[in-house]
């Protein structure tokens, strides 16, 4: 088991296999991004022995993320791989994805013992999803969500709530997710790296839009836990639940259990800070026994809680993308 300083019980794992993307989110990434060069990244095989080494520690889920997860080549080798945890060691592998590759992936993923994924889906308007992912296509992203239902996954769609960009979109999407037999988590936009726009002019409170969503369905909260930092609430007259991701509004740093990869093998303890311990050259020259000293190095750097702030005219609170580190 993985207590880090502050005496905090470290479960949950999530590795970005992959700083690429096939699309690029104006709240997430530059228009123009450089990205790693191959040999610096870990091979699915090594990627595979740190999470077999993770889950001996006590990691218990898995949460494979991007950049975009799917556009990394035999991403399935690596599902399966892992997978062969799931109901021994792990509690639950799972997936965040763009959605637009999931059409060739959502079989594979079920085969593999996925059983719920998020999908993120800012928007349901066809030219604003263009232009919020900078060219995205969005029917890729609804017949992959088709598929999705189909191969019997569970999906959340995750919708960075965005002043004056989709606000107006909110309640529509809470139902239309309820149509769709979908739950719905609203983030708030955090400030990570530098994407050529300004984030405090569509930076919204989810204390607001939950007052907004309150006065149409009265929002009850529920015990309901995933891992995830997500509060989640009955929705009255929907079956939807409604997920809440408020960094900034009242942060969940308290209960924090998580810890991330990324996909050079750099060991994360906080999406909101710098600090990492670097596995890859360990790794690459002893193995994983060399890497095990490596991580209570990396338990004592997490910090207490991020220090975000928005709409002062700090710069972000890290210069890494979100994609780096996979949210
Ligand atoms: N500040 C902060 N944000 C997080 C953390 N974990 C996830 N998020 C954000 O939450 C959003 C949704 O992340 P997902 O990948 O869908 O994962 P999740 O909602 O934690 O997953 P489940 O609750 O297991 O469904 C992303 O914008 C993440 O950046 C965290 O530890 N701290
Ligand atoms: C970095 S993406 C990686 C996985 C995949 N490409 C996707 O979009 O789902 C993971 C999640 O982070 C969210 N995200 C990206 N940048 C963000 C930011 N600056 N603030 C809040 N959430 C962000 C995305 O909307 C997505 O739901
Ligand atoms: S949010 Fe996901 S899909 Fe959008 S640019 Fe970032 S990594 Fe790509
Ligand atoms: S911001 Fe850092 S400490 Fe807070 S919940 Fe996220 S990873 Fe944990």
């Amino acid at each position: 088991m993985m207590t880090d300083g502050l005496g905090r019980r470290i479960s949950y794992l999530r590795i970005s296999v992959t700083d690429r993307c096939d699309l690029r989110c104006r709240y997430c990434m530059a228009e123009k991004m450089q990205f790693l060069p191959r040999n610096e990244v870990l091979s699915l095989e090594e990627i595979a022995l740190l999470a077999d080494m993770f889950v001996a520690r006590g990691i218990r889920r898995i949460r494979l993320t991007g950049g975009e997860p799917l556009v990394r080549r035999d991403i399935g080798d690596l599902v399966r791989r892992i997978g062969r945890h799931v109901g021994s060691g792990l509690d639950e592998l799972t997936l965040t994805t763009n959605g637009t590759r999931l059409s060739d992936h959502a079989d594979m993923l079920t085969g593999a013992g996925v059983r719920r994924i998020n999908v993120s889906l800012d928007t349901r308007d066809p030219e604003r999803f263009a232009h919020i992912t900078r060219g995205g296509r969005i029917a890729q992203v609804l017949d992959g969500l088709d598929a999705a239902r189909a191969a019997g996954l569970a999906v959340k769609i995750n919708m960075v709530a965005l002043k004056g960009v989709n606000d107006d979109e909110i309640l529509p999407m809470l139902h239309w997710c309820d149509a769709q037999g979908f739950s719905l988590t609203l983030i708030e936009t955090m400030p990570l790296g530098e994407t050529g726009e300004d984030r405090t002019d569509h930076y919204l409170p989810l204390t607001q839009v939950a007052a907004m969503i309150d006065a149409h369905h009265a929002l009850t909260p529920l015990p309901d836990r995933t891992g995830g930092p997500a509060r989640y609430h009955a929705v009255d007259g929907l079956r939807a639940r409604l997920g809440l991701i408020t960094p900034l509004t009242r942060n969940f740093c308290a209960d924090c259990n998580r810890i991330r990869m990324t996909c050079e093998g750099k060991i994360f303890m906080c999406l909101g800070h710098e600090d990492h311990v670097d596995f890859k050259a360990a790794l690459r020259s002893g193995g994983v026994g060399a890497v095990e000293p490596l991580v209570d190095r990396a338990l004592r750097l997490k910090p207490a809680a991020h220090d975000f702030r928005i709409g002062t005219d700090l710069a972000p609170a890290t210069r890494r993308h979100m994609s780096v580190t996979g949210g």
